[in-house]
């Protein structure tokens, strides 16, 4: 008899199959984290009952709100004025008074006197959500069909207004052509700052950046400019400052929460990522009243990544069916179906959405949210199986169905629907929220940038791993074409759908704009934490450094 005919009782048989599971088991080996207890202790040292700094802060405040309404300023002034707070980290505290000064302004027709204030009035208009025709470029082409700028600030804001295109304004994509070239060519003659901040510019436009980072950078290069505000360039940085020490007492919150589930000893195969992870919400929600939202989204988006890693690497097929109908049943009877260390996961799980239902409760009877909470979650989860189910069946899917799950499967649609009841009164309705969780456009535009940039970056690793086929892999063989056609391919899939973000977020539109932000922010998260790399799972570096210029470092006063 060889070994393998022995024939052996049936509690050493399950012994046998789970030993040869358990060897089967994947692992990415992932770097630790980090930030490890970093922000238990941390703190620049502001706090909130120092009166003082309040007032001060305060007095400034004022003084910048009379500027924004000051009945005396000329339209290009006012829209300069605008543009800086909003750079400057500071528009939040404004939202009433810019929306009316561009209501007005908006009303007075399209604004031309030269091609720098052309831009800035489409610019803003544009992004805060106000319908204008970009014909106003066609007026100040050349002959020679270039644009009448020549110095880096005239065409740094070309390049700029550029991002904002929605599909066919042909104009602007010419005028993107023209500006990127000639910024680049002149680099080389650029000082610093400004060197700089043209090229954090090409490499990534202020549009598809992480906003609390662009006020980061932007903050010392209108230091460094002559003409510059300086009551608006001191509320900035104290409100920054504030802003951030908030941001602080956050982390402190979740960082202890995280070190108590101490995933990192129980369940060692996931990514060790909440800084990460609260920095990727920070880009969607950083404003003072969205604190607990911020707080509940972070532990959401944290355990959402050991979810997917549980699902894509370490779990078994068997396991993650019983995970897929313990998540659909969401109550605490189904722990018990559960493997040990999914039992861990779920528990985690479902505490999470418990407290949050009382935070829910307290803000006043909006508890109906929670349905839509874990709808959203259950979702997510669904698309996770589906994708386990394609992996363990080798069943492989075309293009199109591959992007159906997989966008949902990128955890924006789930986190969108998070963020938006996060948001409250008067937007959390019941009617935004099953708007939300349909995935309209701008919420499916935002997931397939997700996913695709995700792809884009990851697909060779993931296929080194031996993970499901990537949407790269996808593509080459349903359109039988080249790794490098079908990354090209899917680069203008992704210009495809900031189009439509930027379509969509334009009124008139049948929903208030606060309400399509999450999704423009999400997406523009994707372009920051995965700009060159996967900067999320491997976090060194350049995330590394980001997190800290906005959460470890205040600016000197
Ligand atoms: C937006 C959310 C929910 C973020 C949580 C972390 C996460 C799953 C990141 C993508 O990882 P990945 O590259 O392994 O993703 P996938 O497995 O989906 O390709
Ligand atoms: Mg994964």
């Amino acid at each position: 008899m060889s070994p393998a005919q022995v024939v052996l009782p049936v509690s050493a048989q399950t012994q046998k199959a789970a030993a040869s599971e358990e060897a089967n088991r994947r692992s990415a080996g992932y770097h630790p984290s980090f930030w490890g207890e970093f922000f238990l202790t941390h703190s620049s040292g502001y706090t909130k009952s120092d009166t003082k700094i309040q007032q001060k802060h305060e007095e400034l405040k004022q003084q910048v709100r009379g500027m924004i309404l000051d009945a005396a300023a000329d339209t290009s002034e006012k829209l300069e004025l605008i543009d800086a707070a909003l750079r400057l980290g500071v528009g939040y505290h404004f939202e009433a008074e810019i929306q009316s000064q561009l209501q007005k302004i908006h009303g007075q027709g399209s604004f031309h006197s030269d091609l720098y204030t052309a831009c800035i009035w489409f610019r803003v208009l544009r992004g805060q959500g106000f319908t204008v025709s970009a014909d106003v470029f066609n007026i100040m082409k050349n002959k020679d069909g270039g644009f009448e700028a020549r110095d880096a600030r005239t065409l740094l804001c070309l390049y700029e207004t550029t991002h904002l295109r929605i599909q066919g304004e042909q104009v602007l994509e010419e005028a993107l052509e023209f500006s990127r070239k000639q910024l680049g060519d002149l680099l080389a003659e650029l000082s610093s700052p400004l060197a700089e901040y043209v090229n954090n510019s090409l490499e990534l436009p202020y549009h598809k950046g992480m906003q609390r980072l662009e006020a980061r950078q932007y903050i010392p290069i209108y230091e460094s400019y002559v003409n510059k505000n300086d009551t608006l360039l001191q509320f900035a940085k104290l409100d920054f400052n504030l802003l951030q020490a908030l941001h602080q007492s956050e982390i402190r919150e979740i960082t202890r929460w995280w070190k108590d589930l101490d995933f990192k000893a129980r369940l060692p195969y996931a990514r060790d990522r909440l800084v990460e992870c609260y920095f990727w919400i920070l880009g969607v929600q950083y404003e003072p009243q969205y604190s607990i939202s911020r707080v509940f989204l972070s532990k959401v988006i944290s355990l959402a990544s050991v979810f997917d890693d549980t699902y894509d690497i370490y779990g078994t097929f068997d396991e993650l069916k019983l995970l897929t109908d313990a998540v659909e049943r969401w109550e605490p009877e189904a722990t018990d179906s559960l493997p040990g260390y999914m039992q861990i996961l779920y528990g985690a799980l479902l505490k999470v959405f418990e407290e949050y239902k009382d935070e829910l409760i307290n803000a006043g009877g909006r508890d109906y949210c929670l349905y839509y909470a874990k709808e959203a979650m259950k979702g997510l989860v669904r698309s996770y199986h589906t994708e386990a189910v394609s992996f363990h069946t080798g069943y492989v899917q075309n293009f199109e169905e591959y992007l159906d799950n997989s966008a949902v499967s990128s955890g924006y649609p789930m986190l969108t629907v998070e963020a938006l009841i996060g948001m409250g009164a008067p937007y959390a309705t019941r009617e935004s929220l099953d708007w939300a969780l349909k995935v309209p456009k701008i919420i499916k535009a935002s997931s397939d940038i997700c996913r695709l940039v995700d792809d884009l970056r990851t697909y060779k690793v993931e296929e080194e791993r031996g993970d499901a086929p990537s949407g790269v892999h996808c593509y080459m063989r349903d359109y039988n074409v080249s790794e490098e056609e079908a990354c090209t391919k899917i680069e203008e899939m992704i210009d495809l759908a900031w189009k439509a973000i930027n379509e969509e977020i334009q009124k008139p539109n049948h929903l208030p704009l606060p309400i399509l932000l999450p999704a423009l922010n999400f997406a523009r998260m994707m372009e920051v934490l995965y700009q060159n790399i996967d900067g999320y799972t491997n976090s060194g570096g350049r995330t590394k450094e980001r997190i800290s210029s906005l959460l470890v470092h205040p600016f000197t006063i």
